[in-house]
């Protein structure tokens, strides 16, 4: 309740909209209650007395009456669907938003499918909520009250009718609304599950090819499709189940206001015309009450959706702006760590350990350790995608913390270690590392990241067009854009994780030469697997368990390091000895 309270402020623009949808309806409702009244004069007046102009006249005024009615419901349709659709999409721009301004940790609690569901379906819930209430929430209880009031002027010998039979309906649609408010709950957390997988399933499809898992993939689909299914019977089920309830209660009074009124007939106090539109009011007050329990369930429903965008709202983004930020114009590229903790969850196991070590600027800084080690947890601090639980991380004796984000992410060229390409034309994407670079500078930093052979090969070279993933690209090719997309902003630390892996290594031993010869003062980290990758780097860094085991140049770590010595003699074949 107070989640969707939060969200009203998203109206606020649309005001106007909000305010004349209801008013219209008001004009509809008023028609439609109009009508059972003319039809018991056309009844009692004109065809007891058998006036014909008389109910010609009465005629004609209910089919203005039902004209001006349409009117009043079609503006107010008009007037509601452009308040809540716009009051929606203004929700969804600041969800996005807010999951952009995301750290990578704030990500991960959510999870891609949560974050779906959140932008498709709870958006549209709330909007769903908005837009009946400005519409049927007005009219329902309009058409309720109007039509007690009508009964109670008109018909009051048959009041104790809606006496018995309203607080009835009343308790069944309290009872079935927050039965499915509970059950909607359960909805929308099997749409998180059915989303994720989906999420998964499209991104790893060759994968799910290549091992030919399709059958188990279908199956577990099935699994979470199923649980969706049941929920959403369950639920639609319960609000399903109210409608033949209430007709039935509606049906009693009809027979119970029918017989009392045809007592009343004999005795000569009541006229066959107040009985007819009694029904017909009877069964504007089920509608009334109907259409307004809808919408409460469509509410209820949405409070849970608005809790789940107001959880995206409301997320604290641990990694910040600084309050103060520094007044360095520039970074030159010296990169510490000083006793560097870091964890993935709150209290969990350290992936990385009293981690130090300084890089000076222009420096290349070699990594290589075991799978899960923590290599790439290392260098994805410096950037801040995450910040250490303790220690520090400076950069030019400065921590990070203190430098403006725009300011230290523009100054690290970032390959990661899958190629992330996005679809559109490769120049757009090569736009990522410099908003206006030049087709020069594109094809420069092509060639120190050994890709412009290929892209010379391609329709419309940088202008050709990548699908979604780049899957009309090959890994290597991949690695390379990558790589081009962050050699273009000649950043002042490059960071390539694991970047060559799919590249033969002639391209592998021109990107080297390139990156010496055009990045002389970047300071560039590379995590390898292979020894070859960073046997020339100024410092190579052995990461085992989330420590550095041993550091410094390769002749001093093959003397130093048994881990390394190890990794070289396996990949070399060659025998080195052991000084220890
Ligand atoms: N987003 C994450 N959430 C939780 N744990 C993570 C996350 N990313 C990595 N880890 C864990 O942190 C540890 C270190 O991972 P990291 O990716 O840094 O290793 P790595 O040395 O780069 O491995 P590889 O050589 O295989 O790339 C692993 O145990 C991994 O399971």
């Amino acid at each position: 309740m107070k989640s969707l309270g939060k969200l009203l402020p998203y109206i606020k623009p649309y005001t106007l909209f909000a305010i004349l949808g209801p008013l219209l309806m008001c004009i509809e409702v008023a028609m439609d209650l109009l009508q059972p009244t003319i039809m018991q004069h056309i009844i009692d007046v004109g065809i007891t007395n058998n006036d014909n102009a008389y109910v010609i006249r009465l005629g004609l005024l209910m089919l203005l009456t039902a004209f001006i009615g349409l009117i009043g419901g079609a503006g107010s349709s008009i007037f509601s669907t452009k308040a809540a659709v716009n009051f929606a999409a203004d929700i969804r721009r600041d969800v996005f938003k807010k999951t952009e301004q995301f750290s990578s940790k704030n990500t991960d609690s959510f999870g891609a499918g949560k974050l779906i569901t959140i932008v498709t379906n709870d958006v549209t819930a709330v909007q769903q909520a908005l837009m009946m209430t400005l519409r049927i929430f007005v009219r329902g209880p309009l058409l309720f009250i109007g039509a007690v009031f009508i009964v109670w002027f008109t018909a009051r010998d048959l009041f104790p009718v809606l006496l018995v039979a309203i607080p009835i309906l009343m308790v069944l649609i309290y009872y079935f609304s927050s039965q499915s408010g509970k059950l909607f709950e359960k909805v929308q957390k099997a749409m998180d599950q059915v989303n994720t997988k989906l999420q998964e399933t499209f991104a790893g499809i060759r994968v799910i090819k290549a091992f030919d898992r399709q059958d188990y993939e279908i199956e577990t689909f099935k699994t979470v499709n199923d649980t969706l299914t049941k929920r959403n019977m369950s639920a639609e089920q319960v609000i399903l189940a109210l409608m033949p309830i209430m007709l039935f209660v509606v049906n009693i009074g009809v027979v119970v206001g029918m017989w009392m009124g045809a007592i009343k007939v004999n005795e000569g106090t009541l006229q066959v015309g107040v009985i007819l539109a009694f029904i017909n009011y009877l069964n504007i007050i089920m509608n009334g009450l109907m259409t307004s329990s809808h919408v409460l369930m469509q509410i209820t429903r949405s409070f849970t959706s608005a809790n789940r965008i107001q959880q995206v709202l409301q997320t604290e983004i641990d990694i910040q702006e600084p309050e103060i930020s520094i007044s360095s114009p520039k970074i030159k590229g010296e990169v510490e760590f000083k006793d560097v903790n870091f964890s993935y969850s709150k209290n969990g196991e350290y992936v990385l350990k009293n981690i130090s070590f300084q890089a000076k600027a222009g420096e290349t800084i070699g990594i290589i350790g075991s799978t899960g080690s923590g290599k790439s947890t290392l260098l994805k601090l410096i950037p801040r995608l995450y910040d250490p639980d303790s220690g520090e991380v400076l950069i030019d004796g400065v921590n990070l913390k203190e430098y403006p984000l725009g300011m230290l992410r523009g100054s690290i060229g970032f390959v990661p270690q899958k190629a992330m390409l996005f679809s559109g034309e490769i120049e757009d994407n090569l736009r990522y590392g410099k908003e206006e670079a030049s087709i020069t500078e594109m094809e420069e930093a092509a060639q120190s990241a050994a890709a412009s052979e290929f892209i010379e090969k391609l329709d419309g070279q940088f202008a050709h067009e990548l699908m979604q993933g780049a899957t009309n690209l090959s890994g290597g090719q991949k690695q390379r854009l990558s790589m081009t997309r962050a050699f273009i902003r000649k950043p002042k630390i490059l960071i390539l994780d694991d970047s060559t892996s799919a590249i033969d290594a002639l391209s592998e031993a021109s990107v080297q030469q390139a990156l010496k010869h055009s990045h002389s003062d970047t300071t560039v980290f590379i995590i390898s697997a292979k020894v070859s990758s960073i046997i020339d780097a100024d410092q190579i860094l052995v990461i085992d368990d989330g420590t550095i085991e041993a550091s410094g140049t390769h002749e001093e770590l093959l003397v130093r390091s048994n881990v390394y010595r190890g990794i070289y003699q396996t990949q070399t074949g060659k025998e080195v000895l052991s000084y220890e």
